[in-house]
């Protein structure tokens, strides 16, 4: 994959050069061309529906200027995000994801990613608040419907500036960025039907352009990419990761994605849908519908008796498989009607799911004889958050 870092970096010199706006972006993609008057610490973060993705960036090396000045409170931050994988009962650090020796503002560092739950944005501000954040950072760069949501809380808890900037410019910017520092960011699913010999295939994605995004956060949007700084959203779906989660919970009494997605690897949907079979008794063969497929998500859930019998690890895998489905069957329409055959797929509804992975991997595949691909990325439901971080230049 290292041929793709020259490819995009010269096309990065382009969304350096000049945001929609006209204004010239204090750092583009690579994030190498920036002043380093920024005070640390570095973070974007992106405020979603459902989940707060927040990155950090720590310096590999600090100035001596730095050093002089810096104040305690910064190293008791630093301190208290790097050594810890998790905060408080509900903040994870997916360590697995950490980037090192990436550049920022020509800066060398590592990227640090974490999430909460939007939910939790209250119990963050007081965190914020004790760990003494909130003397030190005067702005931070934010993203998603949250940043506009929360705005005055920030304000009024403390007292603290949001920098505002648009969701699906700073996710695709952050999806340019990591992929250009990432060589094994971009895969594939290699024979997703086959339980045992299916695996992640590194994809070489150095020259990516044009692609879809379908991004399935709580809802879902999907987004066509012509260029570094040329995009559209061109349709989305409320059937998305919020839904999976909101029926699970509703249908097994989970109460967690985890544990929904726990369930749902042990489950079987065939004893919740109707499939063609179910119908026609085998194929239906005039108009190419194997017997296998589903006709009727949860269409034996009429049955009383059929009800009596189904385990709560069938219904998992049935809304699973129901809601990611619908997802493919979006994605393939919008890419006909786009003319584009690279789908990549991301956000956090992908996390330890290879489940819908794997079916929207072979659905794409399947429903356009091949002439479709399904790709995926490992920073799944973090771009918003980067590409936030990357554009943020120390004032609101
Ligand atoms: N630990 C988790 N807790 C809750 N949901 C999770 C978790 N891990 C994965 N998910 C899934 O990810 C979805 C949220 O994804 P993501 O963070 O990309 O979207 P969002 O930014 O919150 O939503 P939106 O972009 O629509 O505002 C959830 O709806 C759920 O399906
Ligand atoms: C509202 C957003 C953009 C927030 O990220 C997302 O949840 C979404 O695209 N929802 C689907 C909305 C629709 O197009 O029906």
């Amino acid at each position: 994959m290292a041929p793709q870092i020259s490819k995009l970096q010269s096309e990065e010199k382009d969304i350096m050069a000049e945001s929609a706006n006209g204004d010239i972006l204090v750092n583009g993609v690579n994030g190498e061309s920036e002043s380093e008057e920024t005070p640390m610490p570095w973070f974007g973060m992106d405020i979603g529906g459902t989940l707060c993705k927040l990155v950090y960036f720590e310096p590999k090396h600090i100035t001596n200027d730095e050093l002089d000045c810096e104040v305690e409170i910064l190293k008791k931050i630093r301190k208290y995000l790097i050594k810890n994988a998790s905060y408080g009962k509900t903040g994870h650090r997916d360590l697995h994801l950490q980037m090192e020796n990436v550049p920022l503002r020509g800066r060398l560092g590592t990227l640090h990613f974490i999430r909460f739950p939007t939910s939790e944005m209250g119990n963050f501000l007081i965190l914020a608040r004790s760990k003494g954040i909130a003397t030190l950072v005067t702005t931070v760069c934010a993203t998603g419907g949250g940043a506009y949501k929360f705005e005055a809380d920030f304000k009024k808890e403390v007292n603290m500036k949001l920098a505002k900037f648009d969701e699906f410019d700073s996710l695709i910017k952050g999806m340019q960025y990591v992929d250009a520092h990432n060589p094994t960011e971009c895969y594939y699913w290699s024979k997703p039907t086959e339980e045992k010999k299916s695996c992640k295939v590194n994809y070489d994605f150095s020259n990516p352009y044009p692609f879809l995004v379908v991004n399935i956060g709580s809802g879902v949007s999907v987004l066509t990419v012509h260029g570094p700084n040329d995009y559209k959203r061109v349709s989305g779906t409320s059937i998305g990761g919020g839904t999976f989660l909101g029926l699970c919970c509703l249908l097994t009494g989970c109460n967690s994605f985890e544990e929904a997605i726990e369930l749902a690897a042990g489950g079987d949907n065939r004893n919740v849908d109707k499939l063609v079979r179910d119908i026609y008794g085998g194929d239906y063969e005039r108009f190419g519908l194997p017997g296998d497929l589903v006709a009727s998500s949860f269409g034996q859930m009429n049955s009383r008796d059929r009800r009596s019998k189904v385990s709560r690890e069938d219904l998992a895998k049935a809304t699973l498989v129901t809601i990611t489905n619908n997802i493919g069957s979006i994605a393939r329409m919008c890419a006909l009607q786009e003319k584009i055959d690279r789908v990549v797929f991301i956000g956090n509804f992908l996390r330890v799911n290879p489940i819908s992975m794997k079916l929207l991997a072979y659905a794409m595949d399947y429903w356009s004889n091949g002439t479709m691909k399904a790709l995926f990325l490992e920073h799944e439901g973090y771009f918003g958050a980067v590409g936030c971080l990357l554009q943020f230049n120390g004032h609101s």
